[in-house]
């Protein structure tokens, strides 16, 4: 299939985003936009220089530049406008339902209160809701670099937010910090009613995958890539239909793996694991959600039967109701049926 015939396909299904950073969907123009209106200057001189130190090597070289990103939002109007300008992009993309991590500790420790940054976020996702009917879930995400202690901090400022806070995740620096450093305050966050995620098996080893699993009691594993180094956890991941966010385009920038080529979403979709696809931090990593789905499918050379699957895991795998999800997934099957 010709590319352009292939971008076209893609560009029309309906999709769902499920892994997605708001901090790492900050695109440089909106960053520097940003940092004239709150009089901070930036590191850099140019929107082609940011660009240019966008090279990493591994999760946590990309992680010390987004994290300095992220310190020009200062308040609400930066939290919305961060937010609508993910939401518009996806909306030109045919993306239908979002579900979105946020990283509170990355501004309360700057100083910038958690309604601010809530309160900005919220706005914009209801405007999305309202004016591009896209509809969404908004989860929380502990820093596993920070204490334990931390993230029990953060989920009692978050307690006056919780009928706009569906979830809890975890994320930032994997290695050598284990899912089980979190356990009391997962288990304190389901008790008031969160669901509960985790990046898992990015860098870190089938262990921590098994730890999300077991001790955090995780319903769906935020990149996962690693599972497959462990057939038994496969065939658990199997049976309890546990989601894996898997994201393409942040895997080669981070070189989780080496080329696109090597990318195990196929594999996995073999193994009849609930494997999706999203974007992770696209501001940083070049590619929203049609760029995610564009890659893998040529890199690997996906059957429209495969790519077809992948936007019905989306939808499987997120937190709608039964009756939306069933519309969607219908809305998904009329589409390739329509090809
Ligand atoms: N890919 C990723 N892994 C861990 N933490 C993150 N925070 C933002 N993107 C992340
Ligand atoms: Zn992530």
């Amino acid at each position: 299939m010709q590319s352009s015939e292939l971008q076209r396909i893609i560009q029309g299904i309906p999709k769902t985003e499920l892994h997605l950073h708001l901090e790492g969907s900050f695109e440089p123009e909106l960053m520097f936009q940003i940092a004239k209106r709150n009089n901070i200057t930036l590191p850099y001189d140019s929107i082609e220089s940011v660009k240019e130190a966008y090279k990493f090597n591994n999760l946590q070289e990309f992680l010390d530049i987004y994290y300095a990103g992220a310190q020009v939002l200062l308040y609400e109007q930066d939290f919305f406008d961060l937010t609508w300008a993910y939401l518009t992009k996806v909306h030109s993309e045919n993306v239908k339902h979002v579900e979105v991590f946020f990283d509170p500790q990355t501004h309360t420790e700057r100083g910038v209160a958690f309604e601010v940054v809530i309160k900005g976020i919220h706005r914009a996702l209801e405007k999305g809701k309202n004016e591009l009917h896209i509809s969404y879930k908004l989860i929380m995400s502990y820093l596993r670099h920070l204490s334990e202690e931390d993230a029990f901090k953060t989920l009692e400022e978050s307690l006056p937010f919780k009928d706009i806070i569906d979830g809890v995740g975890l994320d930032s620096s994997e290695m050598g910090n284990p899912p089980s450093k979190f356990e009391k305050v997962f288990k304190a966050s389901a008790e008031q009613g969160y669901k509960l995620v985790a990046h898992a098996g990015e860098e870190g080893p089938a262990d921590y995958i098994w730890e999300a699993l077991d001790i955090l009691n995780v319903e769906r594993i935020d990149h996962g890539n690693r599972c497959l180094t462990d057939e038994t956890l496969v065939k658990r991941l199997v049976d309890d239909k546990i989601a894996l966010t898997l994201c393409p385009t942040s895997n080669v920038a981070l070189k989780v793996i080496q080329k696109m080529e090597e990318h195990p979403v196929a594999k996995m979709l073999d193994k009849g694991l609930l494997a999706t696809i999203h974007s992770d931090d696209p501001a940083y990593f070049g590619g929203y959600m049609n760029e995610n789905y564009y890659q893998t499918a040529k890199a690997l050379n996906l059957s429209l039967k495969q790519i077809e699957q992948l936007a019905i895991n989306g939808f499987e795998a997120s937190w709608l109701s039964v009756a939306s999800k069933e519309k969607h997934i219908k809305e998904v099957k009329d589409y390739f049926k329509s090809l």
